[in-house]
C-alpha cells in the first residue's frame, strides 16, 4: 500500500535535548494510527516534521512522496496543531472559506460543519464559541481541503465527553471515506476508539509500533514493591529492579504472584502494588527483550 508518510532514522535536537532518536516509522494510505507517549516524548516534534513545520538534524522525512518542505505536496494534508488561535472577529462560515481558499480541492462547508457538530454555529463569532465549539472549530478546518492526510496533536485536549464524541465520529467519518489520520494523544482510551495500531513514544525513540489490543496487554502490567532480603522464582515476572532497598517487579497478573510470594514463606513488608505508568511498562519490556537478545 502506498506510503503517505514516511520518517527514515529521524533525529531532532534542541540544543541538549535529543527530542527525537533516530526515528523510522511508515504510515499508510488508509491507516489511522495512534502515536501515545507522555508528555515530552516527542510526539509533537514528529509532527512537526511531518507537517514541514521544522527539519530533523539527521535522517529524512518523507510526505505524500515528495518533501515536506514543498507547500505544493503541504496542500495534500491539513493540521490542527495543540494551540491555536482563531481571529475572534470572523464567522465560523467565514474562517472555513478563508481556510479552504488555500486549497485546490474544497470541502462542502455544510457538510464539514455537521461533521463536528457545528452545523447551527456557522454564522457565530468565533470569540462567542466555548473552549470545546473552538477546538472542534481548530480540528474541522484540518479538512477544509479535502486533504489526503491529517495530522491531529492532542485534538480533544480540554473536551467533555460529548464534544469528545462529536469529534471522534468527525475524523471516523473521514477515515470510513479512505482518509489517512495521525493522530497523538496521552491516553490509550482515546487512540483505543479510533486507532487499530498504535505507535508507543517515550524518550525520543518507539518504544512499540502494534495493534492496540497487544498494546493494551503491555500497559495492563502492575508494579509491585516490597522489601525483602532475597526473593524466590515467582510467576509472571516481566522485570525485576532493585532501588534503595526495595525490589520493584513488574507483571500482567499481581495477585498470582503476591499469593506465590506469601506462599513461598519469604519474609518480607512494605508491599505496594500500583498500575505502572506507560513508560515504565514499554521501558521494562524493551529492556528486557534487548536483554535477552
Ligand atoms: N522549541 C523547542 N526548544 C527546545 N526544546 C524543545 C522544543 N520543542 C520541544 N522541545 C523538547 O523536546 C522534547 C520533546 O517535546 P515534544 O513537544 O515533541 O513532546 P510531546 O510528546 O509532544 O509532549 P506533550 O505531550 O507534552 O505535547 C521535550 O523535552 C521538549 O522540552
Amino acid at each position: 500500500m502506498t506510503v503517505l508518510a514516511r520518517a527514515a532514522q529521524v533525529s531532532r535536537r534542541y540544543g541538549d535535548v535529543l527530542a527525537l532518536d533516530r526515528v523510522s516509522l511508515d504510515i499508510r494510505a488508509g491507516e489511522l494510527v495512534g502515536l501515545l507517549g507522555p508528555n515530552g516524548a516527542g510526539k509533537s516534534t514528529l509532527i512537526n516534521l511531518f507537517v514541514g513545520l521544522r527539519r530533523p538534524t539527521s535522517g529524512t522525512v518523507e510526505l505524500l512522496g515528495g518533501s515536506p518542505q514543498d507547500p505544493l505536496v503541504r496542500q495534500g494534508i491539513g493540521v490542527t496543531p495543540q494551540e491555536t488561535g482563531l481571529p475572534e472577529a470572523l464567522r465560523v462560515g467565514e474562517i472555513v472559506d478563508f481556510v479552504s481558499a488555500h486549497y485546490p480541492r474544497r470541502a462542502d462547508k455544510g457538510e464539514l460543519l455537521a461533521r463536528f457538530g457545528l452545523q447551527d454555529l456557522a454564522r457565530r463569532q468565533i470569540g462567542g464559541l466555548s473552549g470545546g465549539q473552538r477546538r472542534r472549530l481548530a480540528v474541522a478546518l484540518a479538512f477544509a481541503g479535502e486533504p489526503r492526510m491529517v495530522f491531529l496533536d492532542e485534538p480533544t485536549t480540554g473536551l467533555d465527553v460529548e464534544a469528545r464524541r462529536a469529534l471522534w465520529d468527525g475524523v471516523r467519518s473521514f477515515h470510513e471515506q479512505g482518509g489517512t489520520i495521525l493522530l497523538t494523544s496521552h491516553y490509550l482510551e482515546e487512540i483505543e476508539a479510533l486507532a487499530r495500531r498504535v505507535i508507543v513514544v517515550g524518550h525520543g525513540r518507539v518504544l512499540a509500533d502494534d495493534t492496540v489490543t497487544a498494546i493494551r496487554d503491555v500497559v495492563g502490567t502492575r508494579r509491585v514493591s516490597l522489601t525483602a532480603a532475597e526473593l524466590p522464582e515467582l510467576p509472571g515476572v516481566l522485570s525485576s529492579e532493585r532501588e534503595d532497598g526495595r525490589i520493584h517487579l513488574l507483571t500482567a497478573d499481581p495477585d498470582r504472584l503476591v499469593v506465590e510470594l506469601v506462599r513461598s514463606g519469604t519474609p518480607f513488608s512494605g508491599l505496594e502494588i500500583r498500575p505502572t505508568t506507560l513508560e515504565e511498562a514499554f521501558l521494562a519490556i524493551t529492556s528486557k527483550e534487548t536483554a535477552d537478545v
